[in-house]
C-alpha cells in the first residue's frame, strides 16, 4: 500500500496554493478580511498640536516670572482654526481636541483654577513645557506605514483605515468554497433519522471551521449514486474554487469519489496518508481547482481540515502563519500501527506550559468526545512509546 507520508502530504498541499487576486471593497465590509495593500499615514499622528485637557493655555514663560493670574483672550475650541495669543501675559481658554493656540506652550486644566471677571488664576507652583498637549507626530509621522499588508482586518484596524480616508481598501479575494457531504444514510438536522440513518454532520463542523476562517461557505448533499455525483460534481467545478468533501473515499462499494473526480479530470496528487484517523484522504487539482476529499468519519473529517486545509487557505491567501504550538504529553501512551496518530488530548497549564492528557475517544466515527478534548496531539509515525513529559506539536481547535 502507498501511503503518503503526513509531511509530504501538507507539504504537496502547500505547494499547490492559489493565488486568488485582490479586491477593493468598502472599508467598513473588511472585517476579518486579509489586507492587500500598506496603509499609510496621510498626515503626522496627531496632524498638530492637540491640547488634551480642557482649561487654559499660556505662555510659561510668563509663570516662571511670577505671574499667576492671566486675562482670558478668547476661546481655542476644538474644530476650530489656530488661534493666536495676542498678549503673552493673557491666556486662552482651550478645550480637548483643539489646536494649542499660537505662542502658547502649556496647557492647564480647569480643575487647577479660578475663574472670575475674565481671570484665569492658577493654584499650581510647577509647570512643565508642553504639559497637557499631545504634540503633533507624537504617535506616527506622514508616511509612516500604520498597517501592514496581509495582516488581518479587525476593528483596530477598521479605526485607523477611516482616520487616514481609506474608504475602499485592498483585500485578498476569497475562493467560492462548496462543502459536500455524500452518502444516503444521512438526513438533514431538522429531520427524525430512521434507525438506518445519522444526521449529517461533518458539514457543518466544516462549514463553521471555515467560518473561523472567515469563509463562508455553500453546502451540499449528494446520494451514493455514481452518475448523480458525477454531474453535480462536474457543476461545482465549474462554479467553485475549492470543492471539500466529506465521505466515499475508501474501498467500499459506494466510495465513488475518487474516481468520479478523476473521470472529471481531477489530477490525483496524492490518496491516502500515512495518518489515522484520515487515513483515505484524496487531494487533486484541476487547474486553479483545489479538492480536498477527506474521509467521512467524523474525526477523520475534522482532524483532516484542520491540518491540511487552515495552512494551505492561509498560505493561499498571504497569511503569515506557522502553527509552532507544542504540548507536553500528561501519560505514556502506546500506539502501534506506523501511522502517525492524532491524538486527542484534554489541555490544561502548568507553569506557563501546555500539558495534554489523552482522551483518546472511541475511534474516528466518535465525534462526541471531540466536545471532551481540546485539541490533537501529533504522535509520529516511526515509534509505538511515548513517554510522559515528551513534547510534541499541537493542532488546539479551542
Ligand atoms: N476495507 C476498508 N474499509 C475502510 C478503510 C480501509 O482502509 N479499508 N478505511 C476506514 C477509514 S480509516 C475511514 S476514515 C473510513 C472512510 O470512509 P469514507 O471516506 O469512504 O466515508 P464513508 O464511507 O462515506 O463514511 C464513513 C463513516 O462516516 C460517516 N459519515 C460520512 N459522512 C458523514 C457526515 N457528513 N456526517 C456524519 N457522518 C458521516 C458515515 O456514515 C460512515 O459511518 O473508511 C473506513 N473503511
Ligand atoms: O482514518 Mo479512519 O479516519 O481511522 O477512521
Ligand atoms: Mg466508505
Amino acid at each position: 500500500m502507498n501511503l503518503t507520508t503526513v509531511q509530504k502530504a501538507l507539504e504537496i498541499i502547500l505547494n499547490n496554493t492559489v493565488d486568488f487576486g485582490v479586491e477593493e471593497i468598502d472599508f467598513l465590509e473588511s472585517e476579518g478580511r486579509v489586507l492587500k495593500e500598506n496603509i499609510i499615514a496621510d498626515r503626522d499622528f496627531p496632524p498638530f498640536d492637540r491640547v488634551s485637557m480642557d482649561g487654559i493655555s499660556i505662555d510659561i514663560e510668563a509663570f516662571k516670572k511670577g505671574q499667576r493670574s492671566f486675562k482670558i483672550e478668547g476661546v481655542q475650541a476644538a474644530g476650530s482654526p489656530q488661534l493666536t495669543l495676542d498678549n503673552s501675559e493673557n491666556c486662552m481658554e482651550t478645550m480637548t481636541g483643539a489646536m494649542l493656540p499660537k505662542n502658547t506652550n502649556a496647557v492647564i486644566q480647569y480643575e487647577l483654577l479660578d475663574i472670575e471677571n475674565g481671570i484665569a488664576t492658577l493654584n499650581v507652583e510647577e509647570l512643565k513645557y508642553f504639559q497637557n498637549i499631545h504634540k503633533k507626530g507624537l504617535d506616527r509621522k506622514t508616511g509612516a506605514i500604520l498597517i501592514k499588508k496581509n495582516k488581518i482586518i479587525t476593528s483596530a484596524e477598521i479605526g485607523v483605515l477611516a482616520t487616514v480616508g481609506k474608504s475602499k481598501v485592498k483585500v485578498a479575494k476569497q475562493p467560492k468554497v462548496i462543502i459536500v457531504s455524500t452518502g444516503n444514510e444521512l438526513v438533514e438536522v431538522v429531520e427524525t433519522p430512521a434507525e438506518h440513518q445519522i444526521r449529517r454532520s461533518n458539514v457543518y463542523t466544516l462549514v463553521s471551521i471555515l467560518k473561523q476562517l472567515g469563509i463562508k461557505a455553500e453546502t451540499a448533499h449528494i446520494l451514493d449514486d455514481k452518475e448523480v455525483l458525477k454531474t453535480k460534481i462536474e457543476d461545482f467545478l465549474t462554479n467553485f474554487d475549492v470543492l471539500l468533501f466529506s465521505g466515499a473515499v475508501s474501498k467500499g462499494k459506494f466510495d465513488f469519489i475518487p474516481e468520479v473526480l478523476e473521470e472529471l479530470g481531477v489530477e490525483k496528487q496524492f490518496h491516502k496518508v500515512k495518518q489515522r484517523p484520515g487515513k483515505p484522504f484524496w487531494f487533486g487539482k484541476k487547474q486553479q481547482k483545489t479538492i480536498f476529499a477527506f474521509p467521512g468519519n467524523p474525526v477523520s473529517t475534522f482532524v483532516s481540515c484542520l491540518k491540511y486545509f487552515t495552512p494551505w487557505y492561509k498560505k493561499s491567501l498571504g497569511i503569515n502563519f506557522t502553527n509552532n504550538q507544542t504540548a507536553i504529553l500528561a501519560e505514556d501512551f502506546t500506539f502501534k500501527p506506523s501511522l502517525t496518530y492524532f491524538l486527542q488530548v484534554k489541555i490544561t497549564q502548568k507553569e506557563g506550559k501546555l500539558i495534554a492528557t489523552p482522551i483518546s475517544g472511541k475511534g474516528s466515527g466518535d465525534l462526541a468526545n471531540l466536545v471532551d478534548a481540546d485539541a490533537f496531539l501529533e504522535l509520529p509515525d516511526d515509534r509505538t512509546n511515548f513517554t510522559k513529559g515528551e513534547v510534541f506539536p499541537l493542532i488546539n481547535y479551542r
